[in-house]
This record gives structure tokens, C-alpha cells and sequence, in this order.
């Protein structure tokens, strides 16, 4: 539904975007994860038809955008991170707007209007002035307003950000609904637990490029091949220091406060094995061998952190 080959964007002599293969397909949800300034924005300017790349295509539902633009806008429904609201607007009015300069005929918005206000759950506020809402209310008038042509793809900018955990957790229901309504989602955070919640598959983003895409545990399982692991023992810790240094995959070995040791291990699961049944043979006092989980967060720092090292 959704490819970009080599996209790039320079600002300047600034690269933004540094040659971005998306593939993104019919009903999914797609997650886009970088830290402030890895290109989430410009990337989402650029598949809204807002910016041109410097270079690259973008195809959505096998238009391309370059050359048909006013096509694609039909098909898109964009929710910008900053968006300008009309204060002077009711939240009914403001969608009626917005739906007027679709070229929705006024029944069709009659009809449209009540559904989406009940979507976002603003039923209640269709008369309250728009600056009188709080930033979630805002927020979700917002993607009411995005939603207002029934687009087959949603591109999210940042939605959730700033809302309070309430607030974010009725965001991802509702874009949970959407989902089941057969849209291809895509949508931006910094925050990767976040978004690995409602999101089929994830591209996490460093410096404008695409560092990694895979389903969550695709990703997590990918970034976890160098492993942590905490060997427990109350005594012996030189004897087991020398045994476990002695391994080739073995690196990054220290003896932690509470006495444990803590190393790296870049062998396979049945070397792993095989280490931990050559140190119960070896007598090494064990009290505990356990692998330490990282959570998506670690997954995270790690791979943009890995990027920038490049
Ligand atoms: N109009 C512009 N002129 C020059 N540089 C720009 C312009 N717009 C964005 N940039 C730079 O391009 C990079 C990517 O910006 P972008 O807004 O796409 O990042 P982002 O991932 O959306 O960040 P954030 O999470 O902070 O919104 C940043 O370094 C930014 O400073």
C-alpha cells in the first residue's frame, strides 16, 4: 500500500532523509520510531504530498505521488504533530469545514459527522468551542478531522504525544478500530514501547535511515543475538571469573556489586547450553545462569546508538 524506494531529503547540505525503502501493506498498522530529528516528520511531509523529495519515489495504492498528487490526497488522511485548530469553530462546525473543503455534499456530512464524532469519542463536545478542549480531546477532533473522506491510509504524526497515560491509552482503542475498519495505519513516536503496543510492524529510524523493520519481536530478536548474561554464586568467584573468560563467545566480563558476574555471549542458544552443562561439570558453584531480558527501550538506544557510531 505504502513504498518509498531511496527516498532522500536534503535540506540544503543537510541530509534528512538518507535513501528510506518503506514497504508498508494493505492493513497494517506501521509504527515509526526515532528519537527527536531522526526524520519522522519530513518523511510523513513527503508521503502527504506536502514536501517533495530531493530524490526517490513514494507509490501509495500504486499511485505515485509525484505524478499524481491530487489522487493520492484523496487516499491519505494526514494528522500533522503541530496542527493549527480554528478556535473560533464548534468541534461539529470545525469537521463540517473540513469536510466541505473535501467536497462532501452537505448530507453526506450530516451523515459523516455524528459517526466520526463518536469514533473519537467527542459525541459530547460536537458543540464545545475548539480551543476549550483539552490536548486529547484536540488531538482526537484531529484525527476525526484526518478521517473526514474516508482514507484508505492514515498517517499519524506523533498522536499520542503529550497526552496524559489515560489519554494515550483511549487513543491506541480508537486506533484499534480503525484497524478493524481495514485502514493502513502509519504512525510516528519517539517512544517505542508505545507504539509496539498497537503496531503490526515497526521501522525504527536513525539519522534518516531505516536502521531496522521486522515485526516487534523480529526486531527484539534480531538486536538480542548479543546476549547479557549473570552468573549467581556466593563463592569461588575467581576460579569461576577464569572459567567463564576462558570461553571464546565470552566478553565484557565484571563482577557486579552483590558478587554476580555479568558477561556478554555472542554464542548460539545450543552453546549457551552447552556452556552452563560444561560449568556444572567443572563444579563451579552455581546459584543461578540466567540470561538478562532487555526491555524494548534498551532495544531501542541500542540500535539507534549503533547507528550513530556507523
Ligand atoms: N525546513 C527545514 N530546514 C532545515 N532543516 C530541517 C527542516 N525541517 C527539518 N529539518 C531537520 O531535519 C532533521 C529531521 O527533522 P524531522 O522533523 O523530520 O525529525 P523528526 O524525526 O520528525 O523529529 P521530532 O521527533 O523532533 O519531530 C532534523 O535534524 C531537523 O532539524
Amino acid at each position: 500500500m505504502i513504498e518509498t524506494a531511496n527516498l532522500t531529503k536534503k535540506y540544503g547540505s543537510f541530509t534528512a532523509l538518507n535513501d528510506l525503502n518503506l514497504s508498508i501493506s494493505e492493513g497494517t498498522v506501521f509504527g515509526f520510531v526515532g528519537q527527536n530529528g531522526a526524520g519522522k516528520s519530513t518523511t510523513f511531509q513527503i508521503l502527504a504530498t506536502l514536501m517533495s523529495p530531493t530524490y526517490g519515489t513514494v507509490y501509495i495504492d500504486g499511485l505515485d505521488i509525484a505524478k499524481e498528487p491530487a489522487k493520492v490526497r484523496r487516499l491519505i488522511g494526514y494528522m500533522p504533530d503541530f496542527f493549527g485548530v480554528y478556535d473560533q469553530f464548534r468541534a461539529e462546525e470545525y469537521l463540517d469545514f473540513y469536510g466541505a473543503s473535501y467536497g462532501l455534499t452537505v448530507p453526506e456530512r450530516k451523515e459523516v459527522i455524528p459517526q466520526l464524532l463518536e469514533l473519537v469519542n467527542l459525541s459530547h463536545k460536537r458543540d464545545s468551542y475548539v480551543d476549550l478542549l483539552s490536548r486529547g480531546m484536540k488531538q482526537r477532533l484531529c484525527l476525526a478531522r484526518s478521517l473526514i473522506h474516508d482514507p484508505k491510509v492514515l498517517i499519524l504524526d506523533e498522536p499520542a504525544s503529550g497526552l496524559d497515560p489515560r489519554a494515550r491509552v483511549e487513543m491506541r482503542e480508537i486506533l484499534k478500530e480503525l484497524k478493524t475498519m481495514g485502514k493502513t495505519i502509519i504512525i510516528s513516536s519517539h517512544i517505542l514501547p508505545e507504539l509496539a503496543e498497537m503496531c503490526d510492524e515497526i521501522g525504527v529510524i536513525d539519522s534518516g535511515k531505516l536502521v531496522a523493520q521486522g515485526t516487534v519481536s523480529d526486531i527484539q530478536q534480531k538486536l538480542q543475538q548479543q546476549k547479557v548474561i549473570i552468573v549467581n554464586i556466593k563463592k569461588d568467584v575467581e576460579q569461576t571469573v577464569r572459567f567463564f573468560e576462558d570461553d571464546p563467545d565470552v566478553g565484557d566480563l565484571q563482577v557486579l556489586e552483590n558478587g554476580a558476574i555479568q558477561f556478554s555471549y555472542r554464542g548460539t542458544d545450543e552453546s549457551q547450553q552447552a556452556l552452563l552443562k560444561k560449568a556444572v561439570m567443572a563444579d563451579i558453584p552455581l546459584l543461578g545462569f540466567s540470561q538478562l531480558e532487555k526491555n524494548l527501550e534498551d532495544v531501542f538506544m541500542e540500535i539507534t546508538r549503533g547507528a550513530e557510531e556507523e
